[in-house]
């Protein structure tokens, strides 16, 4: 039997739930790990709140079972070490963003000091604003307070619903190597964001909901398939397909599997006179896999 720091962050099995006639969430599993960074994909209404809910404890499952940094989520203590950034909140507008995390810090029973909280709020970039009320903050500058809010209690696992959606670009873009010190500091992160690009660059696993069901997850790598290579060519006779062999090819754009010596096959290919105009690693995009997913499933 593993000890509470052993286990994974976040282990959860068959979790399902209905509202009414509506099944929201149907059979969901999965694990994060400590220190992962696991995305949640999906489209409206798949399921995606409800899981996060269910998980913390907020939403009542109808089945299933959740572990929180080894402990059973309905056991209080599970939730001490969690920093959670709810889809849609509001924070008391008379308070100040220092008195929010305050009022946080005490209500999760910790102690934080001064510095640390100044940090945090340095770190989601509010530390001009700290004395400032949140009732006259705008909605990226709320989103921010939420993280730092997620963040004080220098929690083990962060749960981050939509963190980004009222963000501008620098805004996500702080966001994004946020999350990266996190996962350096082997904090666990789940996050679910409409940002694909987003949870392409930070997460080291990806799950895909689509009513309420599991469609796809894995890591990156296995998502996405292997890396391959793009060559637009010209000139390109048999025996130079033969090297490229087998290929795809579309108006002289020829991909293949990344092969082990890029340049031994370029000169390989010049040699066989063939004229290279360009040479790029290419990929599915993890968009172009969600559509897919989504697809083959509707
Ligand atoms: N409190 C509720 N009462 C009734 N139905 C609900 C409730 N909460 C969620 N649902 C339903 O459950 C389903 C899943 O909703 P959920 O909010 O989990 O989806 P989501 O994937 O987070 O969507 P979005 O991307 O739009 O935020 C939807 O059909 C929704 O209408």
């Amino acid at each position: 039997m593993g000890t509470v720091t052993d286990s994974p962050a976040v282990w959860a099995s068959h979790l399902r739930k209905r509202y009414k006639r509506r099944t929201a969430v149907d059979g969901v599993s999965f694990t994060v790990g400590r220190g992962e960074v696991l995305g949640l994909l999906g489209p409206n209404g798949a399921g995606k709140t409800s899981v996060i809910k269910m998980m913390l404890g907020l939403v009542r499952p109808d089945a299933g079972e959740v572990m929180l940094l080894g402990r059973p989520h309905t056991d209080p203590r599970s939730r001490e070490r969690v920093g959670y950034l709810p889809e849609l909140f509001r924070y008391q507008p008379w308070l100040s963003a220092d008195e929010v995390l305050r009022l946080h810090v005490r209500l999760a029973g910790v102690t934080i000091g001064d510095r640390d909280r100044r940090e945090t709020l340095s770190l989601v970039g509010l530390a001009d604003r700290a004395a400032d009320r949140v009732g006259g903050f705008s909605k990226g500058m709320q989103q921010r307070l939420g993280l730092a809010v997620a963040l004080v209690a220098r929690p083990d696992l962060v749960v981050l619903d939509e963190p980004t959606s009222a963000l501008d670009p620098l805004g996500r873009a702080d966001v994004r190597d946020l999350l990266l010190s996190l996962k350096d500091r082997g904090v666990a992160v789940l996050l679910n964001s409409h940002l694909i690009g987003e949870v392409e660059r930070v997460c080291d696993r990806v799950m895909i909901l689509d009513h309420g069901r599991v469609a796809a997850s894995g890591t990156l790598a296995e998502l996405l398939g292997r890396r391959s290579l793009r060559l637009t060519l010209s000139e390109v006779g048999a025996e130079a397909a033969a090297v490229l062999s087998p290929f795809t090819a579309e108006d002289g754009v020829y991909t293949v599997a990344m092969p082990a010596d890029v340049p031994t096959l370029v000169a390989d290919l010049v040699g066989r006179g063939v004229r290279v105009h360009a040479v790029e690693p290419a990929r599915m995009s993890l968009e172009e896999r969600l559509l897919e997913v989504l697809r083959e499933k509707s």
